[in-house]
């Protein structure tokens, strides 16, 4: 069994923690830098990108995540996560972890529809995934190497590139799990290879 850890300084952890248990993971609240060297994947919530780099500063989290990066174990990103993952972002300098190749625009889904639910197809993972969309990022342009999963209104919502898998809704939210469920597996593959 993996073992998940879901990042816990802000934003909706418990639903994250639910879901890979729903889906046979095992899954753990990182609050310390510490607990990061005893999981094989790590869930980057959605709640807001801002708060969020404020409380991985202020804990000392930046250098250890990009060392988690390096070691080449999933990372997944949904929503301000996926922002948290981009190496670019628009009108915003500098990036926070900045490990996916991928170029995120933040609050892309106007006014009136800041928050909605609508089914997408998401490649391997589900013909009609049902995805909650509140205040949510979408990626403008991806990198060499880097798959789109699916794309709403013609803008990308999913993607993976190897290790990293983001999107710009909230999976956690609903109870169908095969997000969660694809994670884990990448998580399944990474911890198989190092023991090959
Ligand atoms: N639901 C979310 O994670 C919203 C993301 C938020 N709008 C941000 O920019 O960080």
């Amino acid at each position: 069994m993996v073992k998940i850890g879901v990042l816990a300084l802000q934003g909706a952890v418990r639903e994250h923690v639910n879901s890979v248990i729903a889906s046979g993971g095992e899954a753990v609240e990182i609050k310390t830098v510490d607990q990061l060297h005893d999981v094989d994947g790590l869930i980057l919530p959605g709640g807001e990108s801002t708060a969020m780099r404020k409380l991985i500063d202020q804990y000392g989290f930046m250098e250890e995540l990009r060392a988690f990066a390096a070691s080449g174990r999933p990372m997944f990103g949904t929503c301000a996560g996926l922002i948290l993952l981009a190496k670019d972002l628009v009108g915003y300098g500098e990036p926070h972890i900045g490990v996916m190749d991928v170029t995120v625009e933040r609050n892309s889904f106007g006014r009136q529809r800041e928050s909605f639910e609508t089914e997408l197809s998401v490649a391997g993972v589900a013909e009609a995934f049902p995805a909650v969309f509140i205040r949510g990022p979408h990626i403008v342009e991806v990198g060499d190497g880097v798959e789109v999963l699916a794309r709403h209104n013609g803008r990308i919502v999913a993607a993976r590139q190897g290790q990293f898998l983001g999107c710009s809704f909230h999976p956690e939210l609903t109870d169908d799990h095969r997000m969660a469920a694809y994670f884990i597996n990448m998580a399944i593959e990474a911890k198989e290879k190092q023991f090959v």
